[in-house]
């Protein structure tokens, strides 16, 4: 049979979301590992006044192709960038494209999705629901397609706490929501959300839900598999360790953690923290695509991508890791020096953020006020606690995943191909794999340089005495002002410190007599 890089070699291979984090590293990977695939089609759309060329030019100059144009300087004309819009009615493919798609394309990887947890439930459910119905009938005119791979969430039904490898039943028939929905206005819609998402956290899981209905409905007439991968990390090996592109998930804690901003945070020390490396994610993607074609199994797969189950580790962990990391590589220009703790406890939680977070903001942007600045600490705080309140559901508690497919798979693959597509994540040291996730967002996110690291360090030195000498200051202000100027509190003073003294005599008497 032949070996995942040879099936890939002369495919056209069509790929949605691919400026993303997870299609960027898919791509890469399929051009590194699969050198003889005949062309990438990415559906792009313009963005932030760049037109689609530039985009992907752009994107193609990123660090995470450097091992790919090492091997091939000309990589670049196997992308065929395709401009589309996916909320728009047809994608927003033109008739030629579509045309073109569908005589040559083999296999379809659809990784586009709006992530945000607060997205308007319209937009979600155009983005993640309606537009994957609309690649579903494109695929379905595609002449030669032999796979379609969707890329759904571990966490789409969330509302379960044992999850199988099968797709559950709708939290509501999908086509009914859309057409409800058509009529409604946005602040109608804003109303009942909370009453339509019922026990999921946020209106991405509820989407994914619904999305995997609408991938299951088109099952007969196509060759489909679900990947669903837990919470996405830096990459683990490939194309080098703790590439990560973005603040999501994690990765933004990981960042406001190690600057010192973020302090506190509810989560439960016990919980499993199911992060999985995106190319762990990517191999298992790849190497379902080439099962889904060679074995075309009689009902669409569902692939639990998850660690938990397998090599377990716990975010009272993660949190020892990351703090041990960004001490000895500390961030550039960091707020206080890092010490972030995690609680379950609410009320202690509350008290942290205030003392730890409120307070010290104030007395920032109060400094910022009186040298002429604009304050900015206390905003920057509101958007974290918004962040770390959406994100807060999935770190307080822990899931069970079936991964028999996973391992199904893995079974499948021959030795060399195991090595290449690696997903077996028994052989991950999770010690190893944040202090290169941490060290990845420094480098790749926060463009900082390693070699700054003794100024960083230096800098936190500064921070500390600044620290001591607040607390001195503040000690003899409190002394100043409470026990200076009142005879009350002097005479509790006087009376604490009497007291002290009658013991430590007796402590000592008694002491001498026992000797
Ligand atoms: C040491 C302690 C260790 C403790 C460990 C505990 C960690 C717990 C982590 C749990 C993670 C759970 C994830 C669950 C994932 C489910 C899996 C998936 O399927 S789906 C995949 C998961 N999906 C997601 O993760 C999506 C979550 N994100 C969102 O939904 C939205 O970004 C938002 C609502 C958080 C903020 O919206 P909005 O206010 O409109 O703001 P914008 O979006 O415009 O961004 C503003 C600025 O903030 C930046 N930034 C962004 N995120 C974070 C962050 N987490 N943090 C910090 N910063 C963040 C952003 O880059 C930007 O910077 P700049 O450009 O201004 O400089
Ligand atoms: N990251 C994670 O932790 C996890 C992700 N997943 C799933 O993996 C998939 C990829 O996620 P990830 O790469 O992290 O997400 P990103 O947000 O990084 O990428 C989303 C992609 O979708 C594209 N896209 C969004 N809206 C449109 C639109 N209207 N028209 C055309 N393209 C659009 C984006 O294009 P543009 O650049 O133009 O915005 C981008 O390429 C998603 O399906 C997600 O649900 C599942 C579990 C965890």
């Amino acid at each position: 049979m032949a070996s995942i890089s040879e099936w890939y070699a002369g495919k056209n291979v069509l790929i949605t979301g691919a400026t993303g984090f997870m299609g960027k590293v898919l791509m890469e990977k399929l051009l590194r590992s699969c050198p003889d695939v005949k062309a990438l089609y990415i559906l792009v759309r313009p963005k932030a006044g760049q037109s689609m060329s530039e985009r992907v030019q752009d994107m193609m100059m990123c660090k995470l192709f450097d091992r790919v144009r090492e091997d091939n300087p000309d990589f670049h004309q196997k992308i065929i960038p395709i401009s589309s819009e996916l909320t728009q009615p047809g994608l927003a493919i033109s008739p030629e494209d579509v045309q073109t798609l569908t005589s040559c394309i083999n296999i379809v990887f659809h990784c586009a999705a709006t992530i945000r947890f607060d997205e308007p439930l319209k937009h979600a459910l155009q983005l993640n629901v309606i537009a994957t119905q609309q690649l579903l009938s494109l695929a379905q005119q595609m002449q030669h397609l032999q796979a379609f791979i969707h890329i759904s969430t571990a966490y789409a039904n969330c509302n379960r706490r044992h999850i199988d490898e099968v797709i559950y039943p709708p939290p509501v028939e999908p086509k009914k929501l859309i057409d409800s929905l058509e009529w409604m206005d946005d602040s109608i819609i804003c109303d009942i959300t909370p009453r339509l998402i019922g026990d999921r956290p946020n209106t991405y899981t509820y989407t994914k839900a619904l999305a995997e209905c609408v991938v299951q409905q088109e099952s007969g007439k196509l060759n489909i598999a679900i990947i669903r991968p837990s919470i996405v990390g830096a990459s683990w090996q490939e194309p080098f360790p703790g590439w990560i592109d973005n603040f999501n998930g994690p990765s933004g804690i990981f960042i406001a953690a190690g600057k010192g901003i973020l302090r506190t945070m509810r989560a439960s020390n016990d919980a499993v923290a199911d992060l999985i490396p995106v190319d762990v994610v990517i191999n298992l993607t790849l190497a379902a695509g080439w099962y889904t074609a060679v074995h075309r199994p009689k009902t669409a797969l569902v692939y639990n991508c998850t660690t938990g189950g397998i090599n377990p580790f716990h975010w009272g962990e993660i949190e020892h890791h990351v703090m041990s990391t960004f001490k000895r590589n500390p961030l550039e220009q960091a707020f206080r020096r890092p010490n972030a703790n995690i609680t379950s406890n609410y009320l202690i939680n509350q008290y942290w953020i205030l003392v730890s977070h409120k307070f010290p903001a104030l007395i920032y942007d109060l400094f910022l006020r009186l040298s002429g600045q604009k304050p900015q600490m206390m905003r920057i705080f509101n958007r974290l606690h918004k962040a770390i309140g959406l994100l807060a559901y999935f770190s307080s508690q822990d899931w069970e995943w079936n991964s028999d497919n996973m391992n199904m798979l893995m079974n499948q693959l021959s030795a060399d191909d195991r090595r290449t597509f690696n997903f077996d994540v028994r052989q991950l040291n999770w010690p190893e794999y944040i202090e290169n996730y941490c060290i990845g967002t420094k480098k790749y996110v926060l463009n900082e340089d390693m070699s700054d690291i003794p100024a960083a360090r230096q800098h936190l030195r500064k921070l500390r005495n600044i620290r001591y000498t607040f607390n001195t200051v503040l000690l003899v202000f409190i002394w100043r002002v409470f026990i200076a100027r009142s005879q009350m509190a002097r005479n509790i003073w006087y009376f604490v410190v009497s007291l002290c003294y009658k013991f430590l005599s007796y402590f000592r008497a008694s002491s001498t007599l026992t000797q």
